[in-house]
């Protein structure tokens, strides 16, 4: 089941639901708008799952950055957000996606025990100017059902994620580099 933006509301005020910072004038029907952070890391040479990522931080500035096509750039989420209660899906929303972003490759699940802020793996259709602080998607929150579970409790690669991570898959490859 979906949450809806006042049961979303209720679970903040009842410490049930991280969002930080929350504004309840970001809250809709069945989601919560959440913001693109202040920085970007430019992944612009050829990937090899068994490394790690090598990457250029820049600040986004407040005149904005322009994105361009084919290339990858892992961003930040503006807002902590996490809850022992429930599960999230983050997505964009219809006005990035009419702008031509993806604000995640293939990602959108947040587990129960993992307060964070997101990295978001973006990607643009054609150029596109992004700025700092920008609404760039919509959170959701889920009621899971079953046996109480914890992402923090399973010891899992992103368990400590403080911001932008790049892929840590390379921990799992026999023969991967491991830093
Ligand atoms: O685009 C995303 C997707 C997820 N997460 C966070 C939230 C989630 O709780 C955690 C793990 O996500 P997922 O289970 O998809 O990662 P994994 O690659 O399977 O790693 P793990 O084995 O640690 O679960 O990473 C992000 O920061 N960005």
């Amino acid at each position: 089941m979906i949450l809806t933006g006042p049961a979303i509301a209720a679970a903040h005020a009842a410490g049930e639901i991280t969002i930080d910072p929350y504004d309840p004038d970001r809250l809709s029907p069945n989601a919560y708008d959440w913001r693109l952070g202040n920085h970007l890391r430019i992944c612009d040479g050829d990937l090899d799952a068994a490394t790690p990522t090598s990457s250029t931080e820049i600040s986004i500035p407040r005149t904005g950055f322009v994105l361009k096509p084919g290339v990858l750039y892992l961003g930040v989420t503006h807002e902590k957000t996490g809850s022992e209660t429930y599960a999230q899906l983050l997505n964009g929303d219809r006005t990035t996606g009419a702008l031509g972003i993806w604000v995640h490759v293939s990602a959108p699940l947040g587990h129960q025990g993992h307060a964070i802020r997101w990295t978001l793996e973006i990607r643009a259709s054609q150029p596109v100017r992004v700025y700092p602080g920008m609404t760039f998607g919509k959170l959701v929150f889920l009621q899971p059902l079953g046996a109480a579970a914890s992402y923090q409790q399973h010891g899992l690669k992103y368990t400590a994620s403080q911001g932008i991570e790049t892929s840590r898959l390379y921990e799992e490859i026999p023969g991967g580099c491991r830093p």
